[in-house]
């Protein structure tokens, strides 16, 4: 669906350097520190920037090249951009119509209703939950094959997250679609993504499959002693903590197995990236 190779961005202080993919039937999820990169590489990918280096290929070809119904294949959220706030949701549904062949007016505007969201306000007079629900349902509201969402949940309370969350699974129940997510609550990345990819500094420093990542990797705490005393092979990052370390491992269970006195705690992807960004390599 998404292939980025060795895409290369550069802005002043800044330098992007990544490849990723989002395959068919995927939800893929991008995460990464503030300032990483995760908008410039969507940007990349729908062709809003141009690159200085690198390949970009969506729905087999390379973004500036997608006719205006190819486009259609691809929803998109922005955390940047949204409607004018002087539109009414009857202004935008009418707006949605022209732009989109496949978009469904019936099936829009009722889910809009589902949602909550008032026909007779100005979008200006929206709720921050309010227009990204706005943003999304109108992302989904064409039939499109692929969605690109940045950070579609931020700034939202745990209800209207959850929402929001219902509908992209319920949107991945039909036809070979993929999702591309980012989102600063990892939280909703490891109940969501079938794979994660970690964003440091125009980086990718850590690509997984969720499960493996909740699986495989653990957070083990040791005495400088007991650290000593340990095989260090599979410690992929360590921080000095006043007991010791607090160690980033990718074989949790060879740890628990070889080191049963340990203290092997199973980690959130949050506390896993934190650690793999901030940790020392070993
Ligand atoms: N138009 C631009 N001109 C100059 N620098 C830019 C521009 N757009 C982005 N950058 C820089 O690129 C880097 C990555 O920014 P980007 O917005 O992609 O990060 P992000 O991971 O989406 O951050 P956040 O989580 O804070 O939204 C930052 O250093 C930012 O200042």
């Amino acid at each position: 669906m998404l292939t980025m190779e060795n895409v290369q961005k550069q802005y002043d202080g800044y330098s992007l350097d990544c490849s990723l993919e989002l395959r068919t039937g995927y939800i893929t999820g991008l995460v990464g520190p503030n300032g990483a990169g995760k908008t410039t590489i969507f940007k990349s990918a729908l062709g809003l920037i141009s690159v200085d280096g690198g390949k970009i290929r969506i729905l087999n070809k390379e973004p500036k090249d997608l006719t205006a119904k190819e486009r259609e294949e691809i929803g998109v959220v922005l955390y940047d951009s949204g409607f004018s706030g002087y539109l009414t949701l009857s202004d935008i549904s009418a707006f949605l119509k022209n732009l989109y062949k496949k978009f469904n007016k019936e099936e829009f505007e009722q889910k809009c209703r589902d949602a909550g969201l008032p026909f007779h306000k100005r979008i200006k007079e929206f709720s921050t939950g309010m227009k990204a629900k706005l943003k999304l349902i109108a992302a989904m509201s064409h039939q499109a094959k692929i969605l690109i969402l940045d950070e579609p949940t931020a700034g939202l309370d745990v209800i209207a997250r959850d929402e929001l969350l219902d509908y992209i699974r319920a949107y991945m129940q039909e036809g070979d679609r993929s999702i591309l997510i980012s989102s600063h609550i990892s939280k909703d990345l490891e109940t969501l993504c079938d794979d994660v990819y970690l964003l440091d500094q125009g980086r990718i420093v850590l690509h997984e499959e969720t499960d493996v990542l909740l699986d495989r990797y653990g957070l083990l705490k040791a005495t400088k002693e007991q650290y000593e005393e340990l095989d260090h092979q599979h410690i992929i990052r360590r921080r000095k903590e006043a007991y010791g370390y607090y160690c980033l491992t990718d074989q949790k269970e060879y740890y628990t197995r070889n080191y049963p006195d340990l203290v092997m705690e199973k980690g959130t992807i949050d506390e896993i990236l934190t650690l793999m960004i901030r940790g020392e390599r070993i």
